[in-house]
């Protein structure tokens, strides 16, 4: 209601006001009021409209509800701050030694519409109250710290859902590494960190050093370097791909397994922003861009809920092995992604710009695309959305039928990059045939990908081969969201252990394509029913491009050029979400 008035609250107005006047609290009690557990109650002088007024303030188990002012009249009567938008709270006396009043200031985050749109963002609110009973400095302070303390631990953390989904917290109090990097985006990162995450750390307790990166490579050196025992959390300010640094820092520690585990966490600073998005989509936010997206992702990482995060290895032929957490693409999107980075001054406009540039000359890409199909196995632990395979042209071959529901497929001889032959065995039988992916796991720290053979040798028999080997793109998401703008998997989970793989037959027109991209700004880009646009869910997939020249990305960083696999690793990284996916 009117958290903009009460909002100009300030420490020197509620300090003169409480000079002037009385305030009365109550004793902590407990009784219920419209099904809330009212815990304390008290009347405090605070200032509006730059006239000391007082105000009654209650505290239930979910609500700080302040009513006044008194005396009237004021158009304002009660306002109701959802302790689920706080993000921190703190008890304090003023720089006057003279003055034995302590202070309470409480810093809400709440949804608020956009001007011109249905759209919400968060904006902040601080509300201050004055504590001045007593003639003992050190009462009133022990009084508003009690306040703060429960509104500490009422505000603190949102619920995990009791669904089995694996969720926990940052330790309070944290402490986090925080890189920015000065160059990303449109070089405003440390800017945009001094207006407002300083303080909103700040306001939430949260002990961070800041650490500004130099140059290409400063973060994984950092990362791999580091004394783990010293950090709770690692965050990067910046755009996609310096968290791409850190968690393959990470990965090639010798100590991989443990460090691996460490929160990480982002904070939009780019042009892309990607993870930063999907993250604010998994917390059922309504779209939002630049700052607003910004101060979405920092209320989520003061709220400090970390959940596990997927991870894909990658695979090329002569440089070790990648971990991914957002995206592997060839093609247009590529093209685009790397093309447009001479437009970076226009922010996320860039990838408009590149877009409309590469469908003036549309590309064609010659190549073979082979992956192993989700099962029921792949979400054993949640119940599937969606088919998994949904084909919007209703085939993934000319020749078979995509995979049922739930269903091993069995498809012989035709997996048969290399030309190899393979026999019709079932995927028990193959896999015992057919080791892992030795060479590539053996020396490495990390994981063994399970499910992948050399990329010099056949595939397995129980992958699905496409038929059609010119495409136009090839995407595969682990998240949702590809940029601030484009929500290419909506459904997506940040741990669901699947891989969402999109290609773009050739053939399409110009028109359709630029159709594609404008419904995957609504999330939308399955409903276009665009017969050359072929979604399925993945585990694994190898491409292998036939066109001599190209561009590969991961996670929107350029990677050797040539034969490419991945394999997804439910969980195998944590990230801060501030919420439950
Ligand atoms: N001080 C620096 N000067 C130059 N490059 C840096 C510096 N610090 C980090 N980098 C490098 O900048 C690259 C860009 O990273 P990042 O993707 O995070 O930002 P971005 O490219 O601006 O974002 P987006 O991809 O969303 O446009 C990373 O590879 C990182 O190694």
């Amino acid at each position: 209601m009117n958290e903009r008035k009460s909002s100009r609250l300030s420490l020197d107005s509620v300090r003169l006001a409480l000079r002037m006047n009385e305030r009365k609290t109550q004793p902590e009690r407990c009784s219920t009021r419209g099904g809330c557990t009212v815990t304390l109650y008290g009347e405090f002088l605070t200032v509006t409209r730059n006239r000391k007024v007082r105000c009654e303030v209650t505290l239930t188990d979910k609500d700080l509800v302040v009513k006044g002012p008194y005396p009237t009249p004021f158009r304002w009567s009660k306002v109701v701050l959802n302790l689920k938008d706080c993000i921190g709270c703190r008890a304090y006396r003023g720089g006057d030694t003279a003055d034995p009043a302590a202070y309470l200031s409480a810093y809400f985050y709440p949804l608020k519409r956009l001007w011109m749109s249905s759209g919400m963002s968060r904006q902040r609110v601080e509300h201050c109250f004055g504590f001045n009973t007593l003639q003992d400095p050190s009462a009133n302070l022990e009084e508003a710290e009690k306040w703060a303390r429960i509104i500490r631990e009422r505000s603190g953390r949102p619920q995990p859902h009791g669904d089995g989904v694996r969720t926990n917290e940052l330790p309070r109090p944290c402490r986090m590494m925080l890189l920015v990097n000065p160059q990303s985006g449109k070089g405003q990162a440390l800017s945009l960190y001094n207006r407002h995450i300083q303080q909103m750390l700040n306001e939430a307790g949260v002990q961070h050093t800041l650490i500004i990166t130099e140059h290409q490579n400063h973060a994984r050196e950092l990362v791999r370097e580091a004394d783990l025992s010293q950090w709770d959390a690692m965050v990067i300010m910046s755009g996609d791909g310096l968290l791409y640094e850190v968690i393959n820092g990470l990965l090639t520690r010798p100590d991989w397994e443990e460090a691996v585990r460490i929160p990480v966490g982002i904070l939009p600073g780019g042009s892309g922003n990607a993870l930063a998005a999907s993250i604010h989509h998994y917390s059922g936010g309504s779209p939002v861009f630049g700052e607003d997206l910004l101060i979405s992702c920092g209320f989520l990482l003061c709220k400090g809920l970390v959940s596990p995060m997927d991870l894909v290895s990658i695979h090329v032929s002569s440089t070790p092995r990648m971990f991914s957490f957002l995206s592997l693409a060839w093609g247009f999107v590529a093209d685009v992604d790397i093309e447009s980075e001479k437009y970076r001054h226009a922010g996320a406009a860039r990838f408009t710009m590149g877009t409309l540039v590469r469908l003036a000359s549309l590309r064609i890409y010659k190549g073979k695309l082979a992956y192993l199909p989700c099962t029921k196995d792949c979400n054993s632990e949640r119940k599937v959305k969606n088919d998994p395979t949904l084909h919007c042209n209703n085939q993934t071959s000319s020749t078979t039928p995509p995979p049922a529901l739930n269903q091993v497929t069995d498809t012989p001889s035709k997996n048969s990059f290399h030309n190899s032959c393979h026999s019709n065995n079932s995927h028990q039988v193959h896999r015992t045939e057919n080791p892992p992916h030795a060479n590539a796991t053996t020396a490495a720290p990390g994981p063994p990908d399970s499910l992948l053979l050399p990329l010099d040798q056949p595939l397995p028999s129980d992958w699905e081969v496409v038929q059609e080997e010119q495409f136009v793109l090839v995407l595969a998401m682990y998240q949702s969201h590809l940029g601030e703008d484009m929500v290419t998997a909506p459904d997506a989970t940040v741990d669901e252990g699947v891989i969402h793989l999109y290609y773009v037959r050739a053939g399409i027109s110009r028109s359709a394509l630029l159709r594609l991209f404008l419904a995957m700004e609504k999330g939308a880009l399955l409903s276009t029913n665009c017969q050359h646009l072929v979604y399925t869910k993945v585990r694994a997939l190898r491409l292998e491009p036939h066109s001599p020249k190209g561009i590969i990305t991961v996670d929107g960083e350029v990677v050797e050029y040539g034969p490419v696999q991945a394999e997804v690793h439910r969980g195998l990284a944590r990230l801060i979400t501030g919420c439950v996916g």
